[in-house]
């Protein structure tokens, strides 16, 4: 689970203040807000790759809001899919076991197994630099769970898509997280999205966290 309580997100400047808010263990949340709001600020201030003004961050029941960015067992797709260019698939996919001193045995069979669940089987040889944007976003999305996170973040992870493969892409990140179980915040600004796949939705208002009551696609718009 996540819990964030009172937390200052800064950029240069203070983009939020007093953000508290909490996903439970399991819950697929999603959190909206206007361009240039602080949503990836956010994100990135969760990971410990920016500092944290004040508040406490507790993923998984412990706080980790001084912890370095390695300890805190986070999963994170940014809004590029930022895979390293020039390795394949597979190496993409092991990279993080690698690091972390997984014997290679251990590094094919868990790159197999997570190609297999994202449907990438046929492309672990391929270099990452010549995937498509959907492809790309799939193998992103494991190599985020092969460090076996307790908490993924997904930023705007599905913006880039076409309407069919964003439609897959949807359907796709809702099974896995259902079949790990992994605690999930992602950001968009597609309210359709939004509704497809979250628990809970939390959005922006000003500088503060809130949670909408209803579902956010519900008598207006997708903002796609
Ligand atoms: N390193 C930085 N120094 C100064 N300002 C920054 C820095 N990083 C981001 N900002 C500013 O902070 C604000 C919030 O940026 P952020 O990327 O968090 O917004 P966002 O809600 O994710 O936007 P979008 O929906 O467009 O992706 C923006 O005005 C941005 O220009």
């Amino acid at each position: 689970m996540l819990r964030v309580e009172n937390l200052t997100v800064t950029a240069g400047q203070p983009l939020l203040e007093g953000v508290t808010f909490s996903v439970g263990a399991g819950e697929y949340a999603v959190l909206m807000g206007p361009t240039g709001s602080g949503k990836t600020s956010l994100l990135e201030t969760l990971c410990g790759l920016r500092p944290r003004g004040r508040g406490r961050i507790e993923i998984g029941g412990r706080d980790v809001s001084r912890a370095a960015v390695a300890e805190r067992q986070i999963g994170y797709v940014s809004q590029a899919a930022s895979l390293f260019p020039t390795m394949t698939v597979r190496e993409n996919l092991s990279f993080p076991g690698m690091i972390r001193g997984v014997r290679a045995k251990q590094q094919r069979e868990q790159a197999d197994e997570l190609a297999e669940r994202l449907a990438v089987t046929h492309l672990l040889g391929r270099r990452a630099a010549d995937l498509s944007g959907g492809e790309a976003q799939r193998v992103a999305l494991g190599r985020a769970l092969a460090s076996k996170p307790i908490l993924l973040l997904l930023d705007e992870p599905l913006s880039a898509l076409d309407h069919a493969v964003h439609a897959e892409m949807v359907t796709l990140l809702k099974s896995v997280q259902q079949a790990t179980g992994v605690t999930t915040l992602h950001v968009t600004h597609n309210r359709v999205e939004a509704q497809q796949v979250a628990d809970r939705v939390f959005a922006i208002e000003g500088r503060c966290i809130g949670e909408c009551a209803a579902s956010p696609a519900s008598g207006s718009e997708a903002a796609r």
